[in-house]
C-alpha cells in the first residue's frame, strides 16, 4: 500500500478528543474507542479547562502510548512544538494556527493535516504540503464554539468535482446516522468528537460508526 493509500485508510474513522470532551477517564474512552475500531486519533486538549504545561505533556504521552500499543496513528492538534517534542505521528492545524508551510518544514516525514473551508483553502493547503484536509463543519456542532458556518456535504462534493484527489475527512456533528452521507459525498473518512467521547458506550458507538463507513 502506498503512503497515501495507508493514510486514506487511517482517516476512515478519525477520533478526536481531550479531557474536556470526556465524562469518563479519557484513557478508558480512548481504549474503548480503539476496541470499537477507530483508525486514527487526534489529541485535542483545548479550552478553558484544558491541562497545561507538564501535566498536558504527560497526558499526551499517556494517550500516545495507548495508540502505539494498538498501531493507531497519534496526531497532535494545533501544537507543532508538542508534536515534535513527543515524536507524534503528525499534527493538525487550522487556518488560525501556525502557518502550514512552516509546520511542514518542522515535521518532515510526518502527517500534516490542515483545516479547509473552501476550494481556495484546499489548494493552498496542498501547496503547503498538507497530507490531508479536514472540511466542515458538515453539520451543526456544540463542541467547537468558534466553528464557522455549517457547510453540509456540498463543499466536499465541490472539491471532488474539481478533481482534487487529496485525502479529505469531514468534521462537525457527524454521527453513525450521517457518516455514510459524508463518505458518499467524496470524503475518505469522518472525524468525530462528541458522538464517541460522550457516548454511554464509546465502544458500541465506534462499532456503529464503522458499520456506517465500511458497510
Ligand atoms: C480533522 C480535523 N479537521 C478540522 C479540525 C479543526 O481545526 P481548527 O480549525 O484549527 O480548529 P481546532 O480543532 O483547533 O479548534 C480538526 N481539529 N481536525
Ligand atoms: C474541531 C471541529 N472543527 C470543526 S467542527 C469541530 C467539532 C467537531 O466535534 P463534534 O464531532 O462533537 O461535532
Ligand atoms: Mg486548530
Amino acid at each position: 500500500m502506498s503512503k497515501t493509500e495507508e493514510l486514506r485508510h487511517s482517516l476512515k474513522l478519525y477520533f478526536i478528543m481531550g479531557s474536556q470532551n470526556c465524562e469518563k477517564d479519557p484513557s478508558d474512552v480512548l481504549r474503548e474507542a480503539i476496541a470499537g475500531g477507530i483508525t486514527m486519533f487526534q489529541f485535542r486538549e483545548k479550552g478553558p479547562d484544558a491541562k497545561q504545561g507538564e501535566e498536558r505533556v504527560e497526558f499526551a504521552r499517556e494517550l500516545q502510548k495507548i495508540c502505539k500499543e494498538h498501531n493507531i496513528p497519534f496526531i497532535v492538534n494545533d501544537d507543532v512544538q508538542l508534536a515534535v517534542q513527543i515524536d507524534a505521528d503528525g499534527v493538525h492545524i487550522g487556518q488560525d494556527d501556525e502557518n502550514a508551510h512552516i509546520a511542514r518544514e518542522k515535521l518532515k516525514g510526518k502527517i500534516l493535516g490542515v483545516s479547509a473551508h473552501n476550494l481556495e483553502e484546499v489548494k493552498e493547503a496542498i501547496k503547503n504540503g498538507a497530507d490531508y484536509v479536514g472540511m466542515g463543519p458538515v453539520y451543526p456542532t456544540k463542541t467547537k464554539k468558534d466553528a464557522l458556518a455549517v457547510q453540509g456535504t456540498d463543499i466536499i462534493k465541490e472539491v471532488r468535482n474539481s478533481r482534487i484527489d487529496i485525502p479529505i475527512v469531514g468534521i462537525g456533528g457527524i454521527t453513525a446516522h450521517t457518516a455514510g452521507n459524508v463518505i458518499e459525498s467524496g470524503a475518505d473518512g469522518v472525524s468525530i468528537i462528541s458522538a464517541i467521547s460522550q457516548a454511554d458506550s464509546p465502544l458500541d458507538e465506534a462499532k456503529q460508526l464503522r458499520k456506517a463507513i465500511f458497510g
